[in-house]
């Protein structure tokens, strides 16, 4: 039980990034004390929370309010200070930022009537924006506050028409999106920001986005804007960029209990180590297996655009179950339709980028199974977050060749059990390989090249991992291939890592998301 100190977090130093540098610290450090769950907080009961908002919470079934919702409002709610909120993921968080969003905004009767923006809310991603959009329509049903939503692919000009016409209230834009807006006169006036709020707050500095946000909050803060950032990771790099955002004051609220892991006791995390060239065997073998539970709703990750619609189609063939796939190379369109089939499949498996890696909440998913390691060890933990949601259970699997054992030493301090998946049979790898063999070379070399710049540190101590090229080879089953061989030697991106791997030793995982071609300080655009 800690009796974190962050509670005073005006306590800190008057400087934020020491404030937030502190609060890693305080975190890290008070593994002794305990932890004083808040009192059981009742919507009903809440003051601060209009009677309409109430009446709407208990017509969805929102009677009490989640660990970080009671928090919220008990300590964010009830003044004006600007917040940074941690906490588990799929603890409600959405839930906890709408409320103050909606309470800011009725502050001023004004605004019951008023067309002007008065919450602009940002997201990583237009699946997670469009979530939140629909979570904010539910809350304010029957009041006057308006919702909408700007993200790329929609048309930019209803989105201008939507705010001239004053029917956004509640703003929740991405990024790119929002910025193209703010060049408009007309937009920049109509915003009366009572609060500015950023969902996946490290996601969105890490994304390359740090300047666009910067850009975004000069436009859209006023000193009366109230500035909260959400995430269940605030990784010590983002406290700069946090600066900027949250001023000079900064409530702390923290809601992971540092004596425990960050991710769910509930969700069991395996590891299936495999080698190099049975990945898919060993991936289709698990998704087999997993595939005969009950209600099988499973999201697999993969590192790359390519990856993800060449293994959907691959498996697709294999597997009894409905297979879907999503990435940012779909069209807006096609990622709602996708994204709401498998939101309403009674079973099916969803391959899919890190598009849908942080905030989506599709329910009941019973398992995240991650094929090769993701980037971070934050984004392991946002993945495993989309199953074991709101107190439900989920499982977590996580299938790597060998020659990732850097980044499973990176997971050292989380609860992760090993795992040995059901050979398939000789004769199913026959049908398998068969398959894959059947697909043309081009296709297949085309894949191996980005998969080879997102997973080159796997390649860069050849020492351990052999000669890659022949790794990748043979798992596309290209092996017998020359022209492929040929093909890869010739492309940069192979230049690149053999250029790299020519540094001697294990060059260990990396601890942040740069990409390995990145030059430091190089805005990481990293397209999922
Ligand atoms: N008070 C509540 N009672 C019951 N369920 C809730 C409550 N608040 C939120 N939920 C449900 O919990 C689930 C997770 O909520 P939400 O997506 O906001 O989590 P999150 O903390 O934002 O997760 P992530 O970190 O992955 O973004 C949703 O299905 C939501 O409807």
């Amino acid at each position: 039980m800690i009796k974190l100190p962050l509670r005073h977090a005006s306590a800190f130093s008057r400087c934020p990034s020491l404030q937030l540098r502190s609060f890693h610290r305080t975190v890290q450090a008070s593994k002794e004390a305990t932890i004083v769950p808040p009192t059981e907080v009742l919507f009903s009961e809440s003051k601060g929370i209009a009677e309409t908002v109430k009446k709407n919470l208990s017509a969805n079934g929102f009677l009490k309010a989640t660990s970080v919702q009671g928090r919220v409002i008990q300590e964010v709610l009830s003044n004006q200070e600007n917040a940074v909120v941690q906490a588990k993921t799929g603890t409600g968080k959405t839930l906890a930022f709408l409320l103050v969003a909606i309470k800011d905004m009725l502050k001023g009767k004004s605004a019951l009537h008023s067309k002007k923006i008065h919450s602009v809310i940002l997201s990583p991603t237009r699946e997670l924006a469009l979530q939140i959009f629909e979570e904010a329509k539910k809350l304010t049903a029957g009041t006057n506050i308006k919702t909408s939503f700007c993200i790329g692919g929609n048309s930019k000009a209803m989105e201008q028409r939507t705010i001239r016409k004053g029917f956004a209230n509640i703003l929740i834009a991405t990024p790119g999106r929002m910025n193209d807006h703010l060049s408009n006169p007309e937009v920049r006036s109509s915003i009366m920001a009572n609060s500015f709020i950023l969902d996946e707050a490290d996601r969105l500095m890490d994304m390359g986005f740090a300047d666009t946000i910067k850009d975004i909050h000069r436009d859209v803060a006023r000193p009366f804007t109230r500035r909260l950032c959400f995430s269940a990771t605030m990784p010590p790099k983002v406290s700069d960029v946090f600066e900027v955002i949250l001023g000079d004051k900064m409530k702390i609220v923290n809601c992971l209990d540092p004596n425990e892991p960050p991710t769910h006791e509930r969700v069991p995390q395996f590891v299936v180590q495999t080698k190099f060239d049975s990945l898919f065997h060993d991936s289709l073998s698990l998704l087999r297996d997993l595939s005969k539970q009950p209600s099988p709703r499973i999201i697999v990750f993969l590192p790359t655009i390519g990856m993800v619609d060449f293994v959907a189609d691959l498996f697709r063939s294999h597997l009894s179950i409905p297979c879907f796939s999503l990435h940012s190379r779909l069209s807006t369109s096609d990622r709602r339709r996708i994204t709401d089939r498998f939101r309403r499949a009674p079973k099916g498996i969803l391959f899919a980028t890190d598009v849908v890696a942080r905030g989506m909440d599709f329910p009941n998913v019973s398992q995240v199974v991650q094929i090769f390691s993701p980037s971070t060890l934050d984004d392991y933990i946002h993945r495993i977050g989309r199953t074991g949601r709101a107190g439900k259970d989920g499982e977590s699997y996580l299938v790597v060749p060998k020659q990732e054992q850097p980044f499973l030493r990176s997971l050292s301090k989380l609860p992760i059990q090993n795992h040995s998946v059901n050979k398939l049979s000789d004769e199913e790898i026959t049908d398998f390989n068969r398959d894959l063999s059947s697909l043309p070379m081009e296709t297949r070399t085309d894949i191996i090249k980005p998969l080879y710049s997102a997973k080159s540190h796997i390649f860069e101590n050849r020492s351990q991992s052999g000669d890659p090229t022949e790794l990748v080879l043979k798992l596309f089953g290209l092996e017998d291939e020359p022209l492929a061989k040929k093909e890869l030697m010739s492309s940069v991106y192979i230049k690149n890592v053999i250029r790299k791997s020519s540094f001697k030793g294990d060059r260990g995982f990396r601890r942040d998301s740069r990409r390995p071609f990145q030059r430091k300080g190089q805005k990481s655009f990293r397209r999922f």
